[in-house]
């Protein structure tokens, strides 16, 4: 900056200033700052020079270390030169001269930049930023862009609310009560509102504060609200009396080295009380309640509480054979107890079950599968069911799988309406086993097993997966079946002879696969569209595919799921007598076409020649290559 401008700038500056403050921070400047002190000395040397514009802009020289409090020694800057400024190109920097090597121009990155720049902030003239500065807290910086160095992995507990397993909890709770009473009459969610009066008029007092700005306001009005929500229904009793559910097995198991849980509890209020023997573990909640502060048992009036053991699965061994006996025994006043059968004391679990002849047959995986259906999901039935073929030596898969089937392929209809955006779309029996077993296949080869390995159950059949992602084919097959027969039957009783003929040709050339074309001509209203519909009700309610088509689109609009031939067949709007259709090999809709039993075309002399003949070429070469397949 020109001298004469910083002259005049600080003169405007220091007006108002009081000279008092402007000395004392002059004078601490001069004494504790190395910069200024070389100030000074280039001021003692240009008043020796005889030069009237000169420009100054400072920086320090020094390059080595740069940590914060390393100060500069007068040996590296010497003094602050000098120029017009003009030649430098506008950049923001420096001449210096040091002492033992003349003139240097130095970069604005250079860490006394800062301290030059902004004196006041930097009163030792202590090093600024530059170039690869390493961050303070760098460490932590790299703990936070990667997550993998964290180190040790830590489980959240149940008991840490919205983690996973707490949700886990809630659910399988929710699913003991459904179990217990029945389906919810009432799904009640509670969200927040931040019109809410209470939020609106404590914002209203803040000028300009929107409810977004203050979200602990609005989380504390939800949570009053909340708890008043849940006095209603709990304490107030609105629907009536309200349950609570029972500590659950898992949390006991890992509490084994505890005195005393729930599980001992009950066999401790088994040796005192006889009224206790006639319940099992799971039942007791229902007529004893559990105190957690004392951490006991206490009789209490009945049908206060579910009980609910949390789900083993198979593979958890002991544990699952445990659960096993709790749903069974009564009054075990031990552990030992529990492994009694018929006056022995069994040494494992596992034994106890085999004599109470609970693992004769595949009982246990029908009751574990049974159980399991109550609160799991169908992908997660499907583990299940390739768990127990994979390591629970089942002596009747085929069994196990008709028994249970229904359960594995529960999610099937819903995924395909979501995966093809069939609102409505239903599945034959034979394609949601498919799936099922498909699925199931896939989870068995990942342990390199099959099905092939398990006899009786059926292989997944490739052609009816193929169709199943086929959207067209579903559209096309997805038919209320009786009602259209019902309608096939009326419309073919009314049928005329000369509709009865035609009715009849086509129907036989349909059955028996002979291949024909049959043109249909008659006047207007002379039932050309009511044939039409007894054919396609017929056919369509037998689960073949008709595709109805018309050369125009009001005529297309008469048919049952009727389209017009340019839609259905993509036939080009420029035709000549080399054109084809836009039909790929391979796609669903050349597999539609394969699949179809009868085209009906609608007012067909209204389009070109040329259009039958281009359907007529795709058609040909679509058949020709599936049978060459
Ligand atoms: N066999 C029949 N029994 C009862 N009603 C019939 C019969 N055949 C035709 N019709 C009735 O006659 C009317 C005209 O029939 P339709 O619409 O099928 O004729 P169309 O030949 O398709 O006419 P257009 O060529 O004008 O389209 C309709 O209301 C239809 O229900």
């Amino acid at each position: 900056m020109c001298t004469t401008l910083v002259m005049k700038f600080i003169i405007e500056l220091t007006h108002d200033l009081d000279p008092e403050i402007v000395d004392g921070l002059s004078k601490m400047l001069s004494e504790n700052n190395q910069l200024a002190k070389v100030f000074k000395m280039a001021r003692e040397r240009l008043s020796n020079v005889e030069m009237h514009l000169v420009s100054v802009r400072l920086i320090g020289t020094h390059s080595k270390d740069g940590r914060q409090y390393n100060l500069l020694s007068r040996n590296e800057l010497a003094t602050l030169i000098v120029g017009n400024g003009e030649s430098e190109g506008g950049q923001q920097d420096v001449i210096v001269e040091e002492k033992r090597r003349g003139l240097r121009r130095i970069s604005e990155n250079h860490p006394s930049f800062m301290a030059l720049q902004y004196p006041l902030l930097f009163p030792y003239g202590e090093d600024g930023f530059r170039i690869d500065i390493p961050h303070r807290d760098a460490e932590s910086t790299t703990r936070d862009t990667s997550p993998a160095s964290i180190g040790q992995r830590v489980f959240l507990p149940s008991s840490f609310t919205t983690g996973p397993r707490y949700m886990v909890e809630n659910y399988h709770d929710a699913m003991a009560i459904c179990r217990w009473a029945g389906p919810p009459d009432l799904f009640i969610t509670f969200t927040c509102n931040p019109k809410w009066q209470e939020i609106t008029e404590f914002l209203a007092d803040i000028l300009g504060q929107g409810s977004e700005g203050r979200p602990d306001v609005v989380v504390r009005v939800f949570k009053l609200k909340l708890d008043e929500l849940i006095r209603d229904l709990t304490t107030r009793e609105h629907f009536g009396q309200t349950i609570e559910d029972h500590e659950h097995l898992d949390a006991v198991l890992e509490r084994v080295g505890q005195k005393k849980t729930t599980l001992t509890e009950w066999m401790t209020a088994n040796k005192l009380y006889a009224e206790a023997h006639d319940l099992t573990y799971v039942d007791f909640p229902t007529e004893w309640r559990w105190l957690s502060d004392e951490r006991k048992e206490q009789k209490t009036k009945i049908g206060t509480s579910i009980g609910r053991i949390y789900f083993a699965h198979p593979a958890f061994g002991e544990k699952y054979y445990l659960r096993l006996l709790l749903n069974i025994v009564k009054g075990a006043t031990c552990f030992e107890d529990i492994k009694t059968v018929g006056g022995i004391i069994h040494p494992t679990y596992k034994a106890a079950c085999h004599a109470l002849g609970l693992l004769i047959g595949d009982n246990e995986w029908h009751e574990c599968l049974h159980e399991a259906v109550i609160w799991a999901t169908s992908t997660q039935l499907r583990n299940l069911f390739a768990t127990i073929l994979l390591f629970c030596e089942v002596s009747d898969p085929k069994y196990l799988w008709e028994k249970h089937w229904e359960a594995l392929s529960d999610d099937t209809t819903h995924r395909q309406r979501q995966r093809l955006g069939i609102a409505n779309l239903s599945l034959t029996k034979e394609q949601l086993q498919n799936y099922a077993l498909y699925e199931i296949e896939k989870l068995l080869n990942i342990e390199n097993r099959s099905l092939i390995d398990y006899h009786g159950i059926p292989l997944p059949d490739a052609t009816l997966l193929q169709d199943s992602g086929n959207r067209m084919v579903l559209e096309e097959q997805n038919y209320d079946t009786q009602s259209l027969a019902r309608n096939a039957c009326d419309l073919e009783n009314g049928l005329n002879a000369e509709q009865r003929n035609v009715y009849d040709n086509i129907l036989e050339a349909v059955y028996h696969n002979t291949g024909k074309l049959s043109f249909v001509y008659g006047s207007g209203g002379s039932g050309k569209t009511y044939l039409w519909k007894a054919l396609i009700s017929k056919l369509r309610s037998e689960e073949h595919i008709v595709l109805a088509v018309a050369s125009l689109g009001i005529s297309a609009l008469l048919l049952p799921l009727g389209r017009t031939a340019h839609s259905r067949f993509k036939i080009p709007m420029n035709l000549n007598e080399n054109s084809c259709c836009s039909i790929e090999q391979g796609s669903d809709l050349a597999e539609l076409i394969h699949k179809t039993k009868l085209i009906i075309w609608d007012e067909a002399p209204m389009v070109h020649r040329y259009a039958f003949e281009a359907v007529d070429r795709t058609l040909r070469d679509i058949m020709q290559l599936y049978s060459k397949g």
